[in-house]
């Protein structure tokens, strides 16, 4: 389990990240916020990459220091946004080349590839050139070399950016599994992979970290503030040029109109419903301060 207590990060005058207090325990927590608002910041501090300005962090019970930084660096895995993979290296030889950077015994290296390369589906890649894989390959790849010194905090920024669905899909159950006995923290703007995969949400908005112990209770901004509404195409043009108004769902039905989801306080034409409020549309009204 991770404890954090009060980090701050400051980039000279600039404050990125607000005495940040939380924990981290197994399963995967979402780190959902706008660009800017310090999640890459957060991620770096606790990959050891940065040091945080104050604030105390300890990991399984063992408190962070320069002393003991190998240590904490053998239980943390990172997934950035963009890992460099050596595209002329083949899928084997990369695991190995990360394991023996990491200082791991030669034994342990060539067999934990082996059982990384089967858990991120790539084994029957192990002899291909990096080069040769696809995104989501890739991302799997970026992964086994995370976990491959069995860390019980893994890292992960921002992976489906870019993923095509099925892709998606398979990245989201394989961290699910990885996260059953590890703790994971999950770096995303997508707010599908939040509502699939997590547990727990951590909001961010300008270096400030909200920790929500239910993805509902984040859904829970926007209750009774969501409407649908079935609306031809002249009500959803006048509805769209509505400025109080937030469209968050327009899609178009077989008889020509739209079911609309829209965000507003008071409701926005006759015939809307209050309908339940989706992670995203919590999120929205929470990133408004509604
Ligand atoms: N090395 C740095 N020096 C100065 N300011 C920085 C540095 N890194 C980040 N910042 C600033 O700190 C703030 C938080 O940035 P950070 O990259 O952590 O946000 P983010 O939530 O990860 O954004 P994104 O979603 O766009 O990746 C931003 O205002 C950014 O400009």
């Amino acid at each position: 389990m991770l404890v954090a207590e009060q980090l701050t990060k400051a980039y000279g005058r600039k404050t990125a990240l607000h005495e940040a207090s939380f924990t981290l325990s197994n399963g995967i927590t979402g780190l959902l916020g706008p660009n800017g608002a310090g999640k890459t910041t957060l991620l770096r501090i606790l990959s050891t990459y940065h040091q945080p300005t104050t604030g105390k962090l300890t990991l399984d019970g063992v408190q962070w220091s320069r002393k003991n930084m190998e240590h904490i660096r053998s239980l943390i895995g990172y997934l950035p946004q963009h890992v460099g993979l050596f595209p002329a290296l083949t899928v084997r030889e990369y695991l190995s080349y990360i394991g023996s950077m990491r200082g791991m015994d030669s034994r342990l290296v060539k067999e934990r590839t082996e059982e990384v390369l089967h858990e991120v589906n790539l084994a029957d890649k192990a002899r291909e050139q990096v080069r040769s894989l696809s995104g989501g390959m890739k991302q799997r790849l970026g992964i086994a070399q995370a976990i491959l010194h069995e860390p019980s905090l893994l890292l992960v920024d921002e992976p489906t950016a870019g993923l095509d669905p099925e892709e998606r899909i398979r990245f989201r159950n394989l961290v699910k599994r990885l996260a059953f006995n590890r703790a994971v923290l999950l770096s995303t703007h997508i707010t599908g992979d939040i509502t699939m995969t997590c547990d727990r949400v951590f909001l961010m908005k300008q270096g400030r970290l909200e920790a929500h112990e239910h993805v509902h209770s984040v859904t829970g901004y926007a209750s009774g503030r969501v409407w649908g509404l079935y609306a031809g195409r002249e009500e959803y043009e006048r509805l769209l040029g509505n400025p109080a108004l937030f469209i968050t769902d327009a899609a178009q039905q077989i008889g020509g109109g739209y079911n609309l989801r829209i965000i507003a306080q008071d409701e926005p034409c006759a015939g809307a419903e209050l309908v339940q409020p989706t992670l995203e549309e919590g999120y929205m009204v929470w990133l408004n301060g509604n």
